[in-house]
């Protein structure tokens, strides 16, 4: 299943310089983990926004709140999920039926 996950972050203005340099390191190596793994096949930055526009590629809902909620920046982040269907322009599906 495909979700579209906008992830805002905010991280506090006064956090602990080597605390939030932690924080970020590991949310890069979680993330470039599953995008490996094939979960997480795509991540835009919002431009102009400290805001990622990602596609997560999971099993169910339950796969997609393990993800999300293990993110080590998920206490300093709004997150909006979208759930992707098919559309029927979409010239890939003509290239699948031929
Ligand atoms: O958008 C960001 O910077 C937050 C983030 C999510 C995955 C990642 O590596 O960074």
């Amino acid at each position: 299943m495909l979700f579209a996950v906008t992830m805002d972050v905010h991280l506090p203005p006064d956090m602990d310089p080597d605390v939030k340099a932690d924080i970020l390191a590991r949310e890069k190596a979680y993330s470039q983990q599953l995008q490996k793994s094939g979960v997480w096949p795509h991540i835009w930055r919002c431009a102009g926004r400290y805001s990622n526009l990602s596609v997560l590629d999971v099993k169910d809902n339950q796969q997609l709140h393990d993800v999300l909620s293990q993110l080590p920046l998920f206490p300093y982040m709004t997150i909006d999920v979208t759930p992707l269907a098919t559309h029927p322009s979409d010239i890939a599906l003509l290239e699948e039926g031929s």
